[in-house]
């Protein structure tokens, strides 16, 4: 993996307004326990996140977090149980956008790209269909061209040598990249992928973010890049979202909240990988930080899950208002974000880094 991430493009994303927002949504699932009672899972809790045209946000987090439940109520795959989607400024819920006009615009990349194609079908058609769907091509030779021109943009090239195969006669890597040109068919605005190179072979899923980064920065598409690697968010992204237990507790430039985290979750996540690039190269996400549940303790049960903020139990700096209510958001003049009572009551140094042992011994008297 290069050392050097892929450049962010100009611009912030306080300028302009975001192609698709959550705004305050929570997502309870009504479940049967074990002991055959009712309970809610709250795998979500009143989240916020905008995307950007030609930006990439990563929403990073721990299994069990919510990341994927957030991506299917942006998805549309879900009705949130509090809190709305906005798409352009329109809420979509209630009529407000019709679901097909709302699929034009946003489509969801699934973790599997065996299990996203349909194995009876060549490339061709499954391209040509979505194109057909769309209205975006109609007669033979508009179909024809229109998937080679989507196989180009995926970079599986030369595209002719594609055009007849059957998903079992390709790589993971290459299925991925035809799951993404079904996306392109649409013509959306936004891409929601859902841990979309953790399937895949280590050996491709750089090519996988260089093709996303490509279509952020050539196409300005808006991302949603939703990952346990922290090393790939890095790396591919503008913005790192950072969620614990359902709830969005940190956010940002992505150089800022890896450089300078401002919460306690987060400062854990990113001591536990010391060497982002590292995850990336070396394995699945799965062997990353997050799976280090050693040293992060265990996840709370989201039926039952802690009062206020839910990363209190495991937080070395818990005082009694974190146990009490979830804090505001405090906001910093570069953009980054956190929810935490160390901020609210004038508490932060607590979290400044130890200074290294080395500089400790020299300025010792
Ligand atoms: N349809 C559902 N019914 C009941 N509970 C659900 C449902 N979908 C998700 N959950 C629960 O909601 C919580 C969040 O799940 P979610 O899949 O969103 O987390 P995640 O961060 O994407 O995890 P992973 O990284 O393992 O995919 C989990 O406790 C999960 O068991």
């Amino acid at each position: 993996m290069p050392d050097t991430p892929v450049p962010a493009p100009r611009g912030t994303s306080d300028s302009v307004a975001p192609v698709l927002e959550a705004v305050g949504v929570s997502k309870h699932f009504e479940v049967r326990n074990r002991g055959g009672n009712n309970a809610v899972v709250r795998a979500v809790e009143n989240a916020g996140i905008a995307l950007h045209r030609g930006r990439i946000v990563a929403l990073v987090g721990e299994s069990g977090s919510g990341k994927t439940t957030v991506a299917r109520i942006l998805g549309r795959f879900y009705a949130p149980t509090e809190g709305e989607i906005r798409l352009h400024g329109r809420p979509v819920a209630a009529g407000g956008i019709a679901r097909r006009d709302y699929f034009r615009k946003v489509q969801l990349i699934f973790q599997d790209p065996f299990g996203s194609l349909n194995s009876l079908h060549r490339v061709r058609y499954t391209l040509g269909r979505a194109l057909k769907l769309h209205g975006h091509a109609r007669s033979r030779r508009e179909v024809e061209d229109g998937v080679i021109d989507l196989l180009r943009r995926v970079n599986l090239t030369p595209p002719e040598q594609y055009l007849d195969k059957f998903p079992h006669e390709l790589s993971g890597g290459q299925r991925q990249r035809v799951v993404i040109a079904r996306a392109l068919a649409v013509r959306p605005e936004v891409l929601l992928g859902d841990e979309p190179i953790s399937m895949l072979d280590v050996s491709i899923r750089l090519d996988v973010l260089n093709l996303l980064a490509k279509l952020r920065d050539e196409e300005g598409l808006a991302l949603l890049y939703i990952t346990h690697d922290i090393a790939s968010a890095r790396y591919l992204c503008d913005e790192i979202d950072v969620m614990y237990a359902g709830q969005l507790v940190e956010g940002g430039p992505k150089e800022a909240v890896i450089q300078s985290p401002k919460h306690p979750y987060t400062r854990l996540l990113l001591d536990s990988s010391p060497d982002p690039g590292r995850s990336l190269a070396a394995g699945s996400a799965s062997e990353g930080l997050f799976t280090a549940t050693g040293e992060l303790g265990e996840p709370p049960d989201p039926a039952d899950p802690p009062t206020g903020c839910r990363f209190h139990p495991r937080c070395p700096f818990a005082m009694d208002e974190c146990r009490e209510s979830f804090p505001e958001r405090t906001e910093f003049p570069d953009g980054q974000w956190v929810h935490c009572w160390l901020h609210q009551k004038g508490r932060a140094h607590l979290l400044a880094p130890a200074p290294p042992a080395q500089s400790l011994k020299e300025t010792r008297p």
